[in-house]
């Protein structure tokens, strides 16, 4: 593929717990309505139009690059466009967020499920849109995969969206654990081989959101989320072998669980902003790389103080083994100059 040389590798660097010049710094969400310039083009197109069409996910990944001193670009996509390859219809609703009109009800709809599907062949447009960007991108910044965890999906896939209690997912954990396994099973080796192609397509680093771990506990989290996980990392290593990149876990609301990520092969330990970052470099230890964990609320207060928040946060962290971001998705009404005032601020420390 030919891909031009990278010129910034500091965030590639602090995850592999390498020394860096300063603390890398990127944005959940970073390419997202809070810009004019995607609600622009948004306005023209379809939430998953611009999904599929390289060119346009190549365009909209780039803005945030264009606009501020970024450590790695994401590529632009969604963590659902596995629950569309698996044949379920998800539409994105203005206001609303993402709608599967037919969700999971009961085990025997996992017969609906498409679940020998060629994963080149379904999300090739995902893998075009990576290698599109990787060129156009020129080197300046390392380029993020992503995709959903196992059991963050299954929730959508069955509660048909967002909830507040994730009740309807909750219960097939405890009435229907063995379909519950056999779901995130076929989720896991569809997500492994969904990663690996977007490392061949040229993928630099990726994250695993388990944005729903929240919603379990220690012992729910180890039948039915952190096995998952940790599978999914060690296979993606193990078949990528020379050629694999560094990788990340971000599991909201999973502070009872961050003992147990460190043992797993993840290079980074993304953390929401509900966990103090001495706290949790205590319980992490000095041999994984903790990403995060600004609140998102933060950026609503002014400047000053959204830069004195950041380097108290940079403090507590310390530059070694730290990337610097957000402890959740940028919110859609935050101003972009006081995210401008977050990345500058990760700089000057
Ligand atoms: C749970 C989840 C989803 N999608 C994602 C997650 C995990 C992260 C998290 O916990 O927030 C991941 C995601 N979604 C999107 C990205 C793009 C890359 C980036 O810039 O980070 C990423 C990494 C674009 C998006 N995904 C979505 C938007 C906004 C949709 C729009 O333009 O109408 C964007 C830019 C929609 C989306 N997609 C999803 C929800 C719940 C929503 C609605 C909430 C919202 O509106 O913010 C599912």
């Amino acid at each position: 593929m030919n891909f031009p040389a990278l010129k910034n590798d500091r965030i590639l660097r602090a995850a592999r717990g390498e020394e860096v010049d300063r603390i890398p710094v990127w944005v959940m969400r970073q390419a997202g309505r809070y810009l004019p310039e995607f609600r622009e083009l948004r306005s023209r197109y379809d939430f998953f139009t611009i999904c599929r069409t390289p060119e346009l996910a190549c365009e909209v990944t780039l803005q945030p690059i264009q606009r501020y001193d970024l450590d790695a670009s994401i590529i632009f996509s969604d963590i659902l466009v596995i629950v569309q390859a698996l044949g379920m219809i998800v539409e994105m609703q203005p206001s609303v967020g993402p709608v599967i009109p037919d969700p999971l009800k009961e085990p025997i709809d996992l017969d609906r499920l498409h679940q020998s599907i060629d994963v080149k062949q379904e999300l090739g447009y995902v893998f075009e849109a990576i290698t599109l960007t990787r060129h156009r991108l020129n080197g300046q910044v390392p380029l993020i995969g992503f995709t959903g965890a196992p059991w963050t999906l299954m929730c959508y896939m069955i509660e048909g969206g967002g909830s507040k209690t994730m009740s309807k997912a909750k219960k097939w954990l405890y009435k229907y654990p063995e379909e519950s396994k056999k779901l995130l099973q076929i989720l896991t080796d569809i997500i492994v081989k969904y990663l690996i192609e977007q490392v061949n397509a040229g993928a630099q680093m990726l994250q695993v959101f388990e944005s729903n771990a929240e919603y379990l506990n220690s012992e729910l989290f180890d039948r039915f989320s952190g096995p998952y996980l940790s599978a999914i990392c060690s296979r993606v290593k193990n078949e990528l072998k020379g050629n694999s990149v560094p990788m990340v876990v971000f599991a909201k609301g999973g502070h009872y669980a961050i003992k147990k990520l460190s043992t797993f092969d993840y290079d980074v330990i993304g953390l929401d902003w509900t966990i103090d970052p001495i706290e949790a470099r205590k319980i992490v230890g000095n041999n994984r790389t903790l990403q995060g964990n600004l609140d998102p609320c933060s950026l609503y207060g002014p400047p000053e103080q959204i830069k004195e928040m950041v380097k108290n946060m940079a403090s507590k962290f310390s530059k070694h083994r730290y990337i610097a971001n957000l402890g959740h998705g940028i919110y859609p009404d935050v101003d972009p100059e006081h995210l401008r005032a977050m990345i500058d601020a990760v700089h000057e420390c």
